[in-house]
């Protein structure tokens, strides 16, 4: 086996866990590159560029397959439509390899694993497309149908977002999560100073950091290997955490000797971001459902050495008599349909239904109504979710003022991909009043 099969070899293993038994993208990818550590920077890249980029060209990619094959990619076996998938990617998206090398290790891929007899079928529908890539026509209306091509997004939901805002803004959306971005980590400036933690960074191999601009601890950072495998990530120097979640946190009254609940808090973004602002003082109760994810919750607060904040598995759908008015701040990060991070799970796109984001705005209501109790006369609800879908952000505030008028709006911000400088996140921030 050459190593370039090899590298194929992943990629494809990659892409059937989350696309055949849905696996998330990014802890498939994750799993198999640290199961294989020995593989080289370069090898790593490829197998990360072929899996993410075939997600990211997934409807773009079948659309081109189904031009050339009799066969159509939704009949096929799972294994023969994701070697083509990945090798229709290389052809078009990777110019450095020669199509007559891809189809090549396509047909030697479907060989061992077992595809003798259709290893002709796709020698035959790659040279074809090989031959005709320059020439392949894309629909050019309705819209939803031309950029669900164009962008690979599911029709339905471009035509969502074409109800909540305007044409120009969805393409740019669409645009903006196609672009590839550098990675947004958050450090603590009463831990290490930017100038430090840059000059780690760098020596430890990271090509590039620079401030975010949106907020003076986030950097940006591009050009690493492995994050995992740095020293300074290791040490609990920085966390990585997009800004506009980030902004969440920011955007509350954080004072000295509070105490916040977070609800919903794996793996632990805000729950340690709040923690900080507390520097040292007050104490965060990090809540989630399962023992896994309290497990996540463990693992980041003992890597940033945080003494002020505890995980507890507790379930939000469950009223907790004993918080009953004891939070200054509860933070309610709920679970969401994560329209608004498609950028970085590329994966989410083709898992989520229509049907799915209304039942989880019904969730959210559910848990917003259980854990508001836990609220003090005077303190302060957080409300965010990482999507761009009103059902889920502004239809949800909108209720919850009405049904619960002890509570006004203090602020509320709909952050979206290419008009702000950061991923889609939505943040309510609502204070009970004191009497
Ligand atoms: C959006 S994520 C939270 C992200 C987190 N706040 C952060 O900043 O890292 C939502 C979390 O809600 C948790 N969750 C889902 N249902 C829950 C429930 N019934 N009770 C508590 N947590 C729940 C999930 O396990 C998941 O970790």
């Amino acid at each position: 086996m050459t190593k370039t099969t090899n590298e194929r070899e992943l990629a494809l293993a990659v892409l059937l866990s989350v696309l055949k038994e849905g696996a998330p993208a990014h802890l498939a990818l994750r799993n198999i590159l640290e199961k294989y550590q020995y593989i080289d920077k370069k090898e790593r890249a490829f197998v990360t560029r072929v899996v993410e980029g075939t997600l990211e060209h997934l409807i773009e990619i079948d659309y081109i397959i189904d031009q050339f094959s009799k066969v159509k990619s939704a009949k096929m076996k799972p294994v023969i439509c994701m070697i083509l998938r990945i090798s229709v990617y290389q052809m078009k998206y990777m110019d450095h390899v020669p199509d007559s090398a891809v189809c090549n290790e396509a047909v030697k891929l479907a060989k061992k694993k077992g595809f003798q007899s259709l290893a002709g079928f796709v020698n035959g529908v790659l040279r074809n497309i090989g031959r005709n890539l320059s020439s392949i026509t894309y629909p050019k209306e309705p819209k939803s149908l031309c950029w669900s091509v164009q962008y690979s997004m599911p029709e339905w939901i471009i035509d969502k977002w074409l109800l909540a805002y305007s044409e120009d803004t969805v393409e740019t959306i669409l645009q903006d999560i196609q672009r590839e971005k550098p990675t947004c980590i958050r450090f603590d400036p009463d831990k290490i100073s930017k100038a430090d933690l840059t000059n780690r960074l760098l020596a430890e191999g990271v090509e590039k950091a620079e401030e975010h601009p949106l907020l003076p601890y986030a950097l940006l950072i591009s050009g690493y290997d492995y994050l995992g495998f740095l020293e300074s990530f290791e040490e609990g120097l920085f966390y990585v955490q997009d800004a506009s979640s980030m902004m969440a946190v920011e955007s509350l009254p954080v004072k000295s000797g509070d105490y916040i609940i977070d609800v919903c808090a794996a793996p632990g973004g805000k729950a340690l971001h709040a923690a900080e602002k507390l520097a040292g003082t007050g104490h965060v109760e990090a809540r989630d459902l399962t023992e896994y994810k309290v497990g996540l919750l463990k693992e980041n607060i003992e890597r940033c050495g945080m003494r002020n904040v505890e995980a507890v598995r507790m379930d939000a759908l469950v009223y907790d008599e004993a918080s009953c008015e004891k939070a200054d701040i509860v933070i309610a990060d709920l679970p969401c349909s994560g329209l608004g991070v498609l950028s970085g799970k590329k994966d989410i796109r083709y898992r989520m239904t229509e049907k799915q984001t209304t039942e989880l705005s019904q969730l959210q209501r559910k848990m917003l109504s259980v854990v508001k109790d836990y609220v003090k006369p005077g303190g302060c609800l957080l409300y965010s979710t990482c999507t761009i879908n009103r059902e889920e952000n502004e239809e949800n505030t909108a209720w919850f003022l009405g049904e619960y008028p002890e509570f006004v709006l203090e602020k509320e911000k709909q952050y979206l991909p290419g008009i702000d400088p950061c991923d889609g996140f939505y943040l309510a921030v609502l204070k009970k009043q004191e009497s």
